[in-house]
């Protein structure tokens, strides 16, 4: 007998090993059992890869003689269950992609690597005498930190999550030394069953209608797609969070997708105060042995409730009785490398081959799950209000071009337009005055988009992309003499340049910031708002984007602060639009976020209203009502009307007709084709050659090869070639013959080629 051994190489193929010839002539001749790990020697390297079959000799297509037999076998019993199995080779078939390689994904890389699957892992917990008394009202850093354990219960948790969470190692020391927590080793005891921490909310009967359905089918073990279709804080979370009692309650793992690690925190404790269950939090953040051992805790049935970003999808699990995907719409599901799958797909994939519901939630759905809906594939549920007084906000447009924005703001002697609207400004001042919080969305950090010569025109642009460089600036540490804080910036492969004081063309002084990011908004604020003679704000301006929160414990301080609820100006980028509570937050402010209306991208409006109506959705989440103002340059704009005056749902369904017209996704399904290598022309040529191999382009359009949309990206050229079919087995059977071969080509020799399945832009 021979084992069939998928290892991490690029090849669309497996490999026979035989067993050596101690291990045949041990007594009980156990064979690698299929899932487990093996090492074996593959040409001159040693590799681990993974028993998928037991194959005779006769079988393989591999002479005897040259069969090498494998270095050992990693493990007694199967790390992959057969689901698992299946899982991997779903993801070959539907993503063309090499079984070898998809497990390199799916597994950790400890687990790669051939380490044993149980670490010993040191938790900190508090002991159980302790209470919050035993705090001296001075020691207040050490009681934030012990609150922060204390989050996690009497299992505490691992060094490293306290440590993500942003506790500091000197603190646990401390608080170890003065008697407060012990660290442990935790062993492996089964899970004690889910308790109720907190009674649950009587529902409305929207909620009532979802969590009913949900848990039917929950109990009837049959796979069903839910569309939770719930405007913007209607309570979507208190239907995930009732459909999960009954699921944990019958002993069963739920796992629940979040678009964002910046979330995760936050979530966690929404959970955490609903249940008392094992809680498993995972995502990139993680180290390697952390992952591992959140890794084993779902294989096992250790992890109770698992909330993770887009790979948690790929987690092997004991016993799931539910996946609940938030924001469904959010683009972060989509993988963009190596194995572009996407988690909400391989969620629904997953539901049934468990049996078991599926949850997509948003306030704005993608088309894609509209037509699902359309097709009887996802069952609707709709949440069409708020609960209690809060109500869904208004919207009003600005139009900028008739408004002065002559509200100029002063900085260095220089008057210039602060980009704000007089009324915009007015609605402001209003709402701190009113004791209420404002947020102003801007979604571009940094100080300003361009660097613009205004004598010769040159711009300051990447020499590696096809890029402007973003000016990063900031005016009030230049005054205090530190310069460390102005650079040029290419946000597209981090280059940097100093910001020259001439222009490198013509010599003129005259170099202008031109365009608004973050940094200059906030500054253009903080001049509006300002006492003219302290120059201090009353308010309090916060910035809150990836600059500022770069730091671990940045974005948790910043929330905190915001949830004080003191009067203050929220300046964020799209971090601020997804699922935040923030109850004293009544006006949203969109300066400028109506420019995708206009891009070459078909998908741009679909993404712009779902990000408008994610930020409007942080207004009046509380008892006072909330209000939104979109300033804009073209008021007269069809889809930006619509979507304003009739909501999102009827500007998708609009949408939807419209791409159904054009056969564009989700009325065809595509796939794109990138190439990337030194020279455009080469990159072209090997498409070119790929498009004459097509076995057939009947039902098929076949558009490119075009430049990618940023064709030189970090010193290479992409470009690229998009196949669209009305109909996906179609177009999977013509991939099915063609990738292959095409890899293979003479001219794609020196290049990366990839495939897109599904692309979610192009
Ligand atoms: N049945 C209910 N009765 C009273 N309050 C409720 C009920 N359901 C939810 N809430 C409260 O309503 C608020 C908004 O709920 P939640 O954050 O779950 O909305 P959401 O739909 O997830 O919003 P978003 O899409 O914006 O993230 C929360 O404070 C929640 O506690
Ligand atoms: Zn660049």
């Amino acid at each position: 007998m021979l084992v069939q051994v998928a290892l991490p190489v690029p090849l669309y193929r497996v490999f026979d090993y035989s067993l050596p010839a101690d291990m045949l002539a041990s007594p009980d001749r156990l064979m690698p059992s299929i899932g487990s790990r093996v090492e074996v020697s593959f040409g001159r390297q040693t590799l681990i890869g993974i028993v998928i079959a037991h194959v005779s000799e006769d079988e393989s297509c591999v002479p005897v003689n040259k069969i090498k037999p494998i270095n050992k076998c990693l493990d007694a019993d199967p790390i992959l269950d057969p689901n698992m199995l299946k899982l991997a080779y779903w993801l070959a078939r539907y993503y063309h992609y090499p079984l070898g390689d998809v497990l390199a994904v799916i597994l950790p890389s400890l687990v790669r690597q051939g380490k044993p699957l149980d670490l010993l892992i040191t938790h900190w917990r508090i002991l159980p005498h302790i209470t919050d008394d035993d705090f001296r009202a001075n020691a207040k850093k050490q009681k934030q930190q012990f609150d922060m354990l204390k989050l996690h219960g009497e299992r505490g948790a691992s060094e490293d999550v306290l440590l993500l969470e942003g506790m500091q190692r000197a603190f646990l020391k401390t608080l170890e030394d003065k008697g407060l927590i012990e660290r442990y080793i935790q062993t492996k005891q089964s899970p004690s069953p889910v308790k109720l921490a907190k009674m649950p909310l009587d529902l409305n009967d929207e909620q009532k209608l979802a969590v009913d359905a949900i848990v039917a089918a929950h109990k009837s073990e049959i796979y069903t797609g839910f569309l939770l279709n719930g405007i913007t804080g209607s309570g979507k979370t208190e239907v995930y969070l009732q459909a999960m009692q009954a699921v944990l309650e019958a002993g069963k793992q739920v796992l629940i997708l979040v678009p964002e690690i910046g979330l995760t925190p936050q979530t966690r404790a929404r959970f955490a105060s609903r249940f008392a269950a094992h809680i498993v939090l995972l995502h990139s953040g993680l180290t390697d042995t952390h992952r591992l051992q959140g890794w084993q805790d779902c294989r096992t049935g250790h992890a109770q409730i698992i909330i993770g970003t887009r790979s948690a999808v790929l987690y092997p699990f004991a016993a799931l009785g539910l996946i609940v995907v938030d924001e469904a719409h959010d683009g972060s599901y989509k993988q963009q490398d190596t194995l572009r799958y996407h988690a909400a797909d391989v969620a629904l994939y997953r539901g049934l081959q468990h049996n078991i519901p599926v949850i997509l939630g948003t306030a704005t759905p993608s088309l894609e799950h509209l037509k699902l809906v359309e097709d009887g594939k996802l069952v609707e549920c709709q949440l069409l209000t708020r609960p209690g007084n809060a109500k869904p906000a208004t919207m009003q447009l600005i139009d900028a071009r008739l408004q002065s924005t002559h509200q100029q703001a002063q900085h260095d002697g220089a008057r210039y337009d602060t980009g704000l609207t007089d009324s915009m400004i007015g609605a402001i001042k209003q709402t701190l005055e009113a004791g209420d919080q404002v947020l102003v969305f801007l979604n571009r950090r940094g100080y300003a988009p361009v660097l613009l010569c205004e004598a010769c025109g040159w711009q300051a642009d990447c020499p590696r992309c096809d890029a402007h460089l973003t000016v990063h600036y900031n005016s009030l540490a230049q005054r205090s003499g530190y310069s460390g804080s102005s650079y040029l910036k290419c946000h597209h492969c981090d280059w940097q340049a100093y910001i020259p004081t001439v222009c490198p063309d013509c010599g003129s002084q005259n170099l202008d910031a031109k365009g608004m990011g973050t940094t200059r908004l906030s500054e253009n604020l903080h001049a509006i708002f300002a006492n003219p003679q302290t120059s201090k704000v009353i308010y309090p301006i916060i910035q809150i984007d990836r600059d500022t929160t770069r730091r671990k414990d940045s974005w948790e301080n910043i929330y905190q602060q915001i949830n004080q609820g003191n009067p203050a100006i929220l300046v964020g980028t799209q971090m601020m639009a997804k699922g935040h509570h923030f109850p004293n937050v009544t006006l949203v402010c969109l300066p400028n976020a109506d420019r995708g209306f206009l891009s070459a991208d078909f998908r741009s409006p679909e993404h712009t209203a779902q990000l408008m109506i994610q930020v409007a959705g942080r207004a009046g989440r509380g008892d006072k009502a909330g209000r939104v103002l979109i300033q804009t340059l073209q008021p007269d704009n069809e889809l930006l009307l619509k979507l304003v005056k009739d909501g999102y749902l009827s500007f998708a369904r609009e949408l939807l007709q419209e791409r159904k017209m054009m056969g564009l996704p989700p009325h065809s399904y595509a796939a794109l084709i990138r190439c990337e290598g030194k020279t455009l022309a080469a990159t072209t040529q090997a498409l070119k050659d790929a498009i004459a191999h097509l076995p057939s382009r009947h039902n098929l359009a076949v558009l490119g090869p075009i430049d990618a949309p940023m064709s030189k990206k970090n010193s290479r050229y992409h470009a690229q070639l998009l196949l669209l079919a009305k109909d996906r087995q179609q177009l999977h059977l013509v991939l099915h013959q063609w990738w292959q071969p095409v890899l293979a080509l003479p001219s794609a020799k020196y290049l990366k080629l990839t495939l897109d399945i599904d692309p979610v832009g192009w």
